[in-house]
């Protein structure tokens, strides 16, 4: 049955998003902030600056104007970059249906706070709401999700009905909806590869090899996991797909803006000069950050996130950062997981 749905966000992943819902027969409208981009979706069903040469579903109508977008709709997909939800949904909120079913498919933490986005909107909407949040997350580039390719997403929330609700909604032939109830590890592993992401593209940019890469990529979801089991995650997630698939897709993707910054900062870039050439939004250098502070808080050791820290906020130079990595002193590889499991 058709279902009228409200996209909050028009950047890549937020169209990439509503053409899907389109693709599922439903009515589509789509929030965008520029009336220039909202009017190209409605006249030419393109959108030039976030999806180049794309051609999109027709179902598809855009609106900049927010309460308009979300009254009335039983579905709402929360799109912004980390840094925009808190604001975006204060706004929204008033105008929600008190059954509405919110989906979020963004991937960072709120920079003050720590907090994880499904917590950052449920302290925004009305109770009954917050408890059946949905976070969507895994491998997922939107450049491949707009031409149909086949993807393979995980839906998850605290709520049984909710999730298997937003699977319902989104699954077709191209775009698998997995689900899984463990809704921090999710979160985590969907925000925190974006650091492992920035350390491959500047392990790529310096010409290290592969060797370097496969190590990056263990070893980060490992340090990655950490911090997720202290805080309550299922350590199996992240050997699903928001966990090792992601981690996958976006270290090893051409498509990555978080492994471009990171290749351009291993040619020589400034941290401003990397994020001026990209015209998307790179999660990464925020969630470095945040996650930094984390593990600090959680008494866990994050040595890489660490080390990627010191690049883009103390000046350090990677090959320093690897020279520290690299001698370390001697570990046991698994004891990770057992040590920090609550
Ligand atoms: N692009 C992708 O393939 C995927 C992206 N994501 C996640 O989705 C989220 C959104 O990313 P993209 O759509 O890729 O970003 P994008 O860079 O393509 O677009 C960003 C969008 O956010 C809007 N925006 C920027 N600042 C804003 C603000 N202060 N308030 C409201 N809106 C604002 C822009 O107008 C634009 O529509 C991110 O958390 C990203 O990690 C997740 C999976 C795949
Ligand atoms: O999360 C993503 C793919 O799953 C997109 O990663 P980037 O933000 O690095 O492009």
């Amino acid at each position: 049955m058709s279902k009228s749905i409200a996209v909050v966000g028009a950047g890549s992943w937020g169209t990439a998003l509503a053409s899907v819902c389109a693709d599922n027969g439903h009515d589509v409208t789509l929030w965008v902030r520029s009336a220039e981009i909202a009017e190209q979706i409605n006249v030419k069903h393109t959108n030039e600056k976030y999806l180049p040469n794309e051609v999109l579903p027709e179902a598809i109508r855009a609106c900049t104007d927010l309460a308009e977008v979300v009254s009335g709709k039983k579905y709402v997909l929360l799109v912004t970059p980390s840094h925009a939800m808190r604001a975006v949904v204060s706004q929204l909120a008033s105008y929600l249906e008190p059954d509405v079913l919110l989906i979020h498919a963004t991937k960072g933490l709120e920079q003050d706070t720590l907090k994880r986005m499904s917590e950052v909107i449920a302290e925004e909407v009305p109770a009954e709401i917050a408890e059946r949040i949905v976070v969507l997350t895994g491998p997922s580039h939107a450049e491949e999700v707009i031409r149909r390719s086949p993807t393979t997403v995980v839906v998850s929330s605290k709520s049984h009905d909710a999730m298997l609700a937003a699977q319902d909604l989104l699954m077709n032939g191209a775009f698998r909806v997995y689900t899984n109830a463990d809704m921090i590890g999710a979160e985590v592993a969907g925000s925190l590869k974006n650091i492992i992401a920035l350390g491959a593209g500047l392990s790529d940019g310096l010409g290290f090899g592969d060797n370097a890469k496969a190590a990056l990529l263990t070893r980060g979801l490992a340090e990655i996991g950490r911090l997720g089991v202290k805080m309550g995650a299922n350590p199996l997630t992240f050997s699903g797909l928001a966990g090792v698939g992601d981690l996958v897709a976006t270290c090893t993707s051409k498509h990555s803006r978080n492994w471009r910054a990171g290749y351009l900062l291993g040619q020589g870039k400034t941290v401003e000069e990397a994020l001026a050439e990209l015209v998307m939004v790179v999660e990464g250098v925020r969630t470095t950050s945040a996650a930094k502070t984390l593990a600090e808080r959680e008494g866990v050791e994050m040595p890489i996130t660490r080390g990627i820290y010191s690049v883009l906020f103390e000046g350090k130079s990677v090959r320093q950062v690897v020279e520290e990595l690299m001698g370390r002193g001697r570990t046991f590889e698994m004891e990770d997981i057992i040590r920090y499991r609550m």
